[in-house]
This record gives structure tokens, sequence and C-alpha cells, in this order.
């Protein structure tokens, strides 16, 4: 890659941890808001994974032309060990430092963030985070971007479930996303009409949830659906589906989204996140801001240190808690 440009400065960005809709939107708008202010941006190509191996290109309009409504990301992802360690760190700063890149962007989840806040703190290059993760676990941001798409996928199948449980008349068992967090089952569960939420806190409640489905079908419920939080216990749906259908006599069955929940076009939400939090990013950056992540909170973007991000816990809010214990069990 050639160096920079006279009077330019450069930022390189990366994707990291599970992609999530609405992270291509997110370049996109770094791109075109930091070209506003003369910025060079430098992708980088498999997260951390690939920065430690230089895997980098410069940017031109052209990689951002026509991405904003597609899924995944454009820069692809990993999760990588190396970059757990001061060395593989090292390396990454010097890759970085070759090109010729002063800032680094990171767009991902709050393990991504750890390791964006050890290389800040390490190597002194201005680090910057985005929020990118269908889990929505992230503090210092009311909603990370991808999640609103998740969601909508979780809902779009649980509205096709409910389709043939209502015709077999069967209970169903659907395991959604989260692999520390809930707020995927909860709000999918709730707008889906779910009769019952599984968990990581009530997933030994067996005799509660067999005793509200019992008297579900005593009222004349011909079918029911249970979301169950990945969280919970992965993949332990078709485990409580057996036990669950011997203890009430009923026919299950069990659908476990998975994967699908990370796929597909962003949600005009999803989009209109990326572009808010983008765009701060470089604002962030061009008031000198360094160790920080940008989030939206009660509809202002506000800057949060990675290491109030990284020891907090984001945790739904009472509000949508007491909804689902009426609506949902
Ligand atoms: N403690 C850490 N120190 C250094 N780097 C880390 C640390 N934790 C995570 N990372 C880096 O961040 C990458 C992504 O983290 P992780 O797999 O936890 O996904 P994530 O960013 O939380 O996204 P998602 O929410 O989608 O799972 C890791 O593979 C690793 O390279
Ligand atoms: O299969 P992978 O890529 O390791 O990711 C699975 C995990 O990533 C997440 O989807 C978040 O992106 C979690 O909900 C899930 O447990």
């Amino acid at each position: 890659m050639d160096g920079r440009a006279p009077g330019k400065s450069r930022i390189g960005i990366l994707t990291s941890g599970g992609d999530a809709p609405g992270m291509n939107a997110a370049i996109r708008a770094v791109f075109r808001a930091a070209s506003e202010c003369n910025i060079e941006i430098v992708g980088i190509r498999r997260g951390f994974a690939g920065l430690i191996d230089g895997n980098l290109f410069l940017m031109d309009r052209s990689h951002v032309a026509n991405i904003i409504h597609q899924g995944g990301t454009i820069l692809g992802t990993s999760r990588s060990e190396t970059f757990k360690t001061p060395e593989g760190r090292r390396i990454a700063a010097d890759v970085l430092q070759n090109a010729e890149v002063d800032a680094l962007f990171v767009i991902g989840g709050d393990g991504s963030f750890r390791g964006a806040d050890l290389f800040n703190d390490e190597t002194g290059i201005p680090t910057i985070g985005i929020p990118g993760s269908i889990d929505n676990d992230i503090p210092g941001t009311d909603f990370s971007i991808g999640f609103d798409t998740a969601i909508n996928t979780a809902l779009e199948s649980i509205d096709k479930i409910r389709d043939t449980a209502s015709s077999h008349g069967r209970l169903f068992f659907v395991e959604v996303m989260g692999k520390s967090s809930d707020l995927i089952a909860i709000e999918s569960g709730i707008a889906g009409g779910a009769e019952y939420l599984i968990l990581p806190d009530n997933k030994h409640a067996m005799d509660d949830l067999c005793s509200r489905l019992t008297q579900a079908f005593d009222a004349g419920k011909r079918y029911a659906i249970v979301v169950v939080a990945e969280g919970a216990c992965p993949g332990c749906s078709f485990q409580i589906a057996k036990e669950v259908s011997s203890r009430i006599s009923m026919e299950s069955r069990v659908c476990v989204l998975g994967h699908t929940q990370r796929g597909g076009s962003p949600t005009a939400r999803d989009r209109v996140l990326a572009a808010k939090l983008g765009v701060s990013a470089v604002n962030a950056y061009m008031k000198g801001y360094a160790g920080v992540m940008v989030g939206e909170v009660r509809r202002s973007v506000i800057l949060t240190p990675f290491d109030k991000v990284i020891t907090g816990r984001q945790k739904p809010e009472p509000n949508i808690i007491r909804l689902s214990h009426i609506l949902t069990k």
C-alpha cells in the first residue's frame, strides 16, 4: 500500500467477533464522514487476525458503494486468539505503523472492546469502538448494531412456527441466540406471543413451566410456543422439550434458529443507528478522543471509556422484564 497522501491522516477499520447486520452501513458511514474531513480509510480484512497478518487495503468510494443494505461484513471478521497475547497486539501495532495508519476503529462486541482497550493502552494508537453485535449486551449503548434485525429475523421464524404449531396442535420450543444475553429471547418472545420464556435465571423452573402449559391447555389452548435463550444452556432445548412432553403428555418439536439470526439485510433502525455511530466515531477521533466506544443512550450519542464498557454489564431494562412476566409467564 502506498504512503499517506500529504496533509491527510489515516484511520484503519475492522469488524470483529460475530458479524451483525448493519456493520456495512457503519463502515460506509465512517468512510463518508472521514472523506469529508480529508481522512483516508484503510480497510482491514478478517478482524484482528487479518490485522496481524497485514491484510490491509486503501479504501475508495467504490468499496462502500451498494453495501448499505447488505448483511454480514464486507471486511470479513474473525475471533483471534493471537490478538489476546501482548506479542500479537505488538505485531498488529507494527503493521499499522508501517502502513502509516494513525488510529484504529473497531466494530464489534464486548470481547472485541477488551482487545481494543488493551491495544489502545499498550500501543498509544488511538482506538475507537463502534458497538456491533446481535446480542445487545454492550454497556454504554441502549442498542448495538444488528440487534433490531436479529429480533425481527427471530420473530419472522416464530410467526412461521406458529402457523405449523397451530395447524398440528403442538408445543414448540424455539431456541434463539445470545451467549451471555437474554435480550433476543425476551424481545422476540414478547413480540411473538410466546407462552413462556426460558432464560438463564429460570432454566430450572420445570414445575412452573409445566403447570403454566397445563393451565393454558386446560383453558382451551391447542398449541404453544416456548422461547429458549441460548444462554440458558446452549442446545438444551431438546432435553427440556423431552422432559416437558413426557410430564404433560403433549407432543412437542424443537427449532434452533441459530446463525440465521446473524444474517439478512439490516432494518431501517439498524442502518440509522450505524449511520449515527459511524459519523460520531469520526467526530470523536477529530476531537482527539481515544480508548472510547460511541453509543446511543436515550437518543443521545455518548462516549464511554473502554474500561467502563468491559467491566459493566448490560441488563434488560426493568420495564421489559415486567412486560415479559405479564405477557409470557
Ligand atoms: N481479553 C481479551 N484480550 C484481548 N483480545 C480479546 C479479549 N477478548 C476478546 N478479544 C478479541 O476480540 C475478538 C472478538 O471477541 P469475542 O469473540 O468475544 O466476540 P465479541 O466481540 O464479543 O462479538 P459477539 O458479541 O458477536 O460474540 C476475540 O477473538 C479476540 O481476538
Ligand atoms: O458461531 P460463532 O461465530 O462462534 O458465534 C456464536 C455466538 O455469537 C453470537 O451470535 C453473537 O454474535 C452469540 O449469540 C453466539 O453464541
